[in-house]
């Protein structure tokens, strides 16, 4: 395909989604069944074009003046590295590009950046200024561009059967690099251009276990609640397995880890995944299983709690456009409830982890506070200390926030160069 015929695609994937209101995996999924002749480097590009103006719809459009899809696929066409001029002359006599904007128009796109300020310079709906601005503060718009940009592939050496550094000769082809905080972590750039990451899903290392992709700051969540071995460990929201199996490498097989979801539907990949990672030491409980012989017998509870994932808006750019007030207000109580039925399976002694992969302060520090003021016998510990012994000599990279003698931790884009994830231990006294 020309690139004409790419910004159609894009642009037809886009008003579908706008008209149906679908996710945009779903879109692209069925466009590229209904253009079985498209390459493999045209769904790239065509997906990388979506997902851009997908990331950056707002400040694409504001510094466009217009919204329509086409103008907004320019847009990110000219930001990814096509000057105005190349374009014009690449699409010329392209009878399926879209009209392209007037030249003056992509002239001025092309030079500013400036988006405005607030939440159109964020690229946020108007309703989430307020609740960015409480939980990140003074840098929120940055924060928020920062979670509006390409992000990058992590992956996680699975210590049960490599070590990083054999990971990092079987993947150096791609080129991965270790990740600066993770000691586990490997790290291909964001994708530049019209490029795409490399499937690593179907390495032989991935295959038989030595390696699992992870965000980096998933892998520093799961590190951070200090799972160690000859330990009772309960993962109350294990979904697909993804901080089962990091508890289960930096244990070495040797904590006994109780895997929990709620979800059946969610919990069915971790079984493969356990087997092909080797990971011996995880029982799975379906979500009808009775957990009442664990109530007070686990040392550390981790709740990976649902939430609205406003962390990882890198890779899922759709839902911050689709998230509402209620939906957040729903997860707020979800997650109140969830830390209330896996509180009561901690030991006295023991320890409680809450994660989430949001930014936002109401699914985090606020549930935190909520928590400690409705359970006597409670509290916070400092999540600054916890980093320092978990992660000696690594610099901090976090935002964090002091709750009474304890503090808890987010991780950012911007300032960690992970997604989103905030991370809080609470410990019930002995
Ligand atoms: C953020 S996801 C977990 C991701 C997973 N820990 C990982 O690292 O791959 C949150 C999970 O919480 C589960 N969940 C929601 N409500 C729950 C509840 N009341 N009890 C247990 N799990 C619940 C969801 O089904 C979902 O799989």
């Amino acid at each position: 395909m020309r690139l004409g015929g790419r910004i159609a695609a894009a642009v037809e994937i886009l008003d579908d989604m706008a008209a149906r209101r679908r996710p945009v995996a779903d879109a692209l999924k069925d466009w590229g069944l209904s253009h079985r002749f498209a390459g493999s480097g045209d769904r790239s590009a065509i997906g990388n074009l979506v997902y851009d103006v997908l990331r950056r719809r707002r400040s694409l459009a504001l510094r466009m003046g217009e919204e329509g899809a086409a103008a907004l696929v320019y847009g990110a066409v000219i930001d990814a590295g096509t000057a105005p001029a190349a374009l014009a002359l690449a699409i010329e006599g392209d009878r399926f590009a879209p009209p392209l904007p007037l030249s003056e128009r992509l002239d001025a796109f092309s030079a500013t950046q400036d988006a405005g300020e607030g939440a159109a310079a964020a690229d946020l709906p108007d309703w989430l200024a307020e609740p960015f601005a409480a939980s990140l503060g003074g840098d929120w718009v940055a924060e928020a561009r920062a979670l509006s940009a390409r992000p990058p592939l992590d992956l996680r050496a699975n210590l049960l059967k490599a070590t990083r550094d054999e990971v990092l000769a079987e993947l150096a082809p791609f080129g991965a690099l270790p990740t600066p905080l993770s000691p586990w972590g490997l790290r291909i750039a964001p994708i530049v251009g019209d490029g795409r990451h490399p499937n690593v899903q179907v390495e032989r290392g991935f295959q038989i276990g030595t390696f699992e992709i992870q965000d980096e700051g998933s892998q520093i969540a799961a590190l951070l609640a200090g799972a160690k071995a000859g330990e009772r460990v309960l993962d109350y929201c294990a979904g697909a397995g993804g901080k089962t199996l990091a508890l289960a490498a930096v244990t070495g097989n040797a904590a006994e880890i109780q895997a929990f979801d709620a979800d059946r539907q969610r919990l069915a990949p971790i079984w493969d995944r356990l087997a092909r990672a080797g990971a011996s030491s995880v029982t799975v409980h379906a979500p009808r299983d009775d957990l009442s012989p664990l109530h007070g017998a686990i040392d550390l509870v981790l709740v990976d709690a649902p939430c609205t994932g406003a962390g990882t808006w890198r890779r899922r750019p759709d839902a911050k456009w689709r998230l509402t007030e209620a939906q957040l207000a729903r997860r707020t109580a979800e997650q109140d409830k969830v830390l209330a039925s896996a509180a009561p399976f901690v030991r006295p002694g023991g320890r409680l982890a809450y994660v989430t992969c949001s930014v936002l302060r109401e699914e985090n520090a606020a549930r935190v506070e909520a928590f400690l003021a409705a359970n006597a016998g409670w509290r916070l510990a400092d999540g600054e200390a916890i980093w320092r012994e978990a992660l000696p000599g690594i610099e901090p990279a976090y935002h964090t926030e002091r709750i009474g003698d304890g503090a808890v931790l987010t991780l950012t884009p911007a300032r960690s160069n992970t997604d989103g994830f905030f991370f809080a231990m609470l410990e019930r006294s002995a």
